[in-house]
């Protein structure tokens, strides 16, 4: 059986998480989702705005999902699951998960993609951040928690476009690419009429992989959040890859953000790589290349790396890997 999307909507505080999703939820698209809305403080407010669209919303309230709730949230989804299977509830499409506006999305993905139960059932599908385009530069300067939430977001979505300037949209985009180059963007706005596209539709097409342009390894410095492109000139082997791949994670998991890419293993298709921190999804092979990119292209979002290490140690590999790696962009964030 098909495992059920779960989509972490995460952003920071006051970004338009809610928002976006009460318009999102009024749509046929979404319907047959199931809501959890996780909340700082006992009485929950968007728990009610959202009932009112979806009957179906559980609110985790008294502390944030990505620490102290954790186990609610595995006891809501198993709740759900025990529903579904003993056919008290119907399936439902996709489990969309809201967080606090402080919360560390990476923690929820792990818990599902680890638990005994749930990751047979259940696929975090996709990461989506919100930013405001009015106040998100000042949420990146000053909260840490917005950097972390951009940096392993797979898609984020810029709101408040109605009310922001295109000068503050211009800076937004650009610190966005320099934190998280491989993420894709979407805008919405107060009367966006069609919220549901970020829910539905397929996640790998929303895992984009960009291809970027000149190198220089220079500008980046051990210490900011910065990212590295690399590119392998010729298909890659997947083992000796995979060996390459625990072992920097075991050394620096904490440091790496995310990990996203596609591989050239010399199939039809790419296999897509997918990682946030340490964990690694289960790799997924691709019928087709995305149209401009057919090689291994890799994207690491780190803290704390130098950039260049990581290139060093994949040229240090090339001979088992069969492929030789070379950087297309390093950013540092700004
Ligand atoms: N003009 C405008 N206002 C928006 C937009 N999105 C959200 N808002 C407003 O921004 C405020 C915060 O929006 P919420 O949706 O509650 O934000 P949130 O991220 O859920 O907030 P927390 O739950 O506190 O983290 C509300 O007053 C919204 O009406 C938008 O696209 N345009």
């Amino acid at each position: 059986m098909p495992k059920i999307p779960v989509i972490i909507l995460s952003g920071f505080l006051g970004s338009g998480k809610t928002s976006l999703l009460t318009k999102a939820l009024k749509q046929n698209e979404l319907q047959n989702s199931a809501i959890i809305v996780n909340e700082f403080g006992k009485i929950g407010l968007d728990h009610h705005l959202l009932s009112r669209v979806e009957e179906r919303t559980l609110l985790l309230g008294g502390g944030c999902v990505c620490c102290s709730t954790r186990e609610d949230l595995v006891a809501a989804i198993l709740a759900l699951l025990n529903d579904m299977q003993s056919g008290v509830q119907q399936k439902v499409d996709r489990v969309i998960v809201e967080t606090t506006g402080l919360a560390d999305p990476s923690p929820i993905w792990f818990t599902i993609l680890r638990h005994p139960v749930l990751q047979h059932h259940f696929d975090v599908d996709r990461i989506l951040v919100t930013l405001d385009a009015v106040n998100g530069m000042f949420h990146l300067d000053q909260h840490e928690e917005s950097i972390k939430q951009t940096a392993v977001a797979d898609q984020i979505i810029i709101t408040k476009t109605d009310i922001a300037s295109g000068e503050q949209i211009e800076q937004l985009l650009e610190r966005i690419a320099s934190i998280n180059p491989a993420a894709s963007i979407g805008t919405t706005h107060a009367d966006d009429p069609d919220g549901s596209r970020f829910f539905v539709g397929d996640a790998q097409a929303v895992r984009t992989v960009q291809a970027v342009d000149s190198a220089d390894l220079a500008k980046a410095h051990a210490g900011d959040t910065c990212s590295i492109s690399i590119r392998f000139d010729r298909p890659l082997d997947w083992h000796a890859f995979g060996l390459w791949l625990s072992m920097l994670l075991h050394a620096r998991g904490t440091a790496i953000l995310r990990v996203k890419g596609l591989l050239d293993l010399g199939g039809e298709g790419p296999v897509s790589l997918n990682g946030v921190q340490h964990i690694i999804h289960p790799p997924e092979h691709l019928d087709h290349w995305p149209e401009g990119i057919r090689a291994s292209n890799i994207v690491f979002i780190m803290k704390q790396v130098e950039p260049q290490q990581i290139l060093d140690s994949l040229l240090a590999f090339q001979h088992v890997l069969g492929a030789v790696p070379y950087a297309l962009e390093v950013k540092t964030a700004i």
